[in-house]
């Protein structure tokens, strides 16, 4: 019988002795295809999209690490369209499926976009409250690639998400035979399988034979990683994000642009402040707020 917690999941296995991972589908160049051959990494998705099914079907190997369960989400407009509805969505099943006391469920993975696949990944980080890991992927490459990234990916974030020492980390990516913290990591290349990066911070580990390798043995979560609480929250207000630059001042036509913003209703203001310009924002704050 199936708790509260996991009534909406149904698991897919060979093994129910494995640890179970719940795989979070948002879609993206993971689960598609192109009908322009095998060399395309630019063109596709008008190909036959290719499902979570196929894909566990594609690497079999996942059945001998985990049983898996998958919850798919709409993402119409692809990854460039995705709003922050999607991390709310994901966050509140990944709460409710990892960690709700007395849950089974090892961890989760997310299938999304690279495009956005950092928003909607940090989005998840900053408001999971329990140790267990959330490891998000993807693929630079479509399935119907010589030699897709997407199978190897999926293998890797699943063996992830089962290992006991990816716990208490914070959420994490893998991807392309590495494995970094998700507060830390942007997309660097628009194209090649080696993009999610933390430059600064490095690497949190790697895979050999399919196996991850942490090269901290010690779990630590990333310095000033603040958490959230959005278990009752059904709806986030908007933001208006001004960024600092030269030339950058009060008065500037960027400054007007935020303050208007406030006037039709955007009531949050943040500003990102580089070094020698100032915007007094507060100038435009409503009153009560100065
Ligand atoms: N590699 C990718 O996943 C790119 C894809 N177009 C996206 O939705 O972000």
């Amino acid at each position: 019988e199936k708790s509260t917690f996991d009534s909406d999941l149904t698991w897919v296995s060979t093994d129910s002795s494995l640890p179970k991972v719940v795989i979070y589908n948002a879609r993206g160049t993971i689960l598609s295809a192109s009908k322009y051959g095998r060399l395309d990494n630019i063109n596709y998705g008008s190909g036959p999209p290719v499902t979570v099914d196929h894909m566990i079907g594609n690497v079999t190997e996942v059945l001998k690490v985990a049983q898996l369960a998958v919850v798919s989400f709409p993402v119409t407009g692809g990854s460039a369209g995705l709003n922050s509805s999607l991390y709310l969505n994901i966050t509140q099943h990944a709460n409710r499926h990892l960690c709700t006391e007395g849950s089974d469920i090892a961890g989760g993975i997310m299938f999304h976009g690279t495009n956005t696949l950092e928003e909607t990944a940090f989005g998840v980080d900053l408001t999971l409250n329990c140790s267990k890991p959330f490891v998000a992927t993807g693929a630079m490459r479509p399935d119907t690639y010589i030699s897709p990234d997407g199978r190897s990916n999926f293998f890797q974030a699943v063996a992830t998400a089962v290992s006991p020492d990816a716990r208490d980390r914070g959420g994490l990516i893998a991807f392309n035979d590495r494995i970094t913290s998700i507060y830390y990591s942007t997309k660097s290349n628009a194209n090649t399988p080696d993009t999610f990066r933390s430059i600064e911070q490095g690497n949190v580990g790697a895979f050999l034979g399919g196996q991850p390798y942490f090269y901290f043995s010690g779990p630590s979560y990333p310095t000033g990683r603040p958490h959230f609480d959005v278990t009752n929250t059904t709806e986030l207000p908007a933001v208006v994000v001004l960024y600092g630059h030269r030339k950058f001042f009060l008065l500037s036509p960027a400054c007007f642009e935020g303050a208007n913003s406030l006037d039709r209703g955007l009531r949050r203001l943040a500003y990102v402040r580089g070094c020698c310009q100032w915007c007094q924002v507060s100038a435009f704050l409503p009153v009560e707020n100065r």
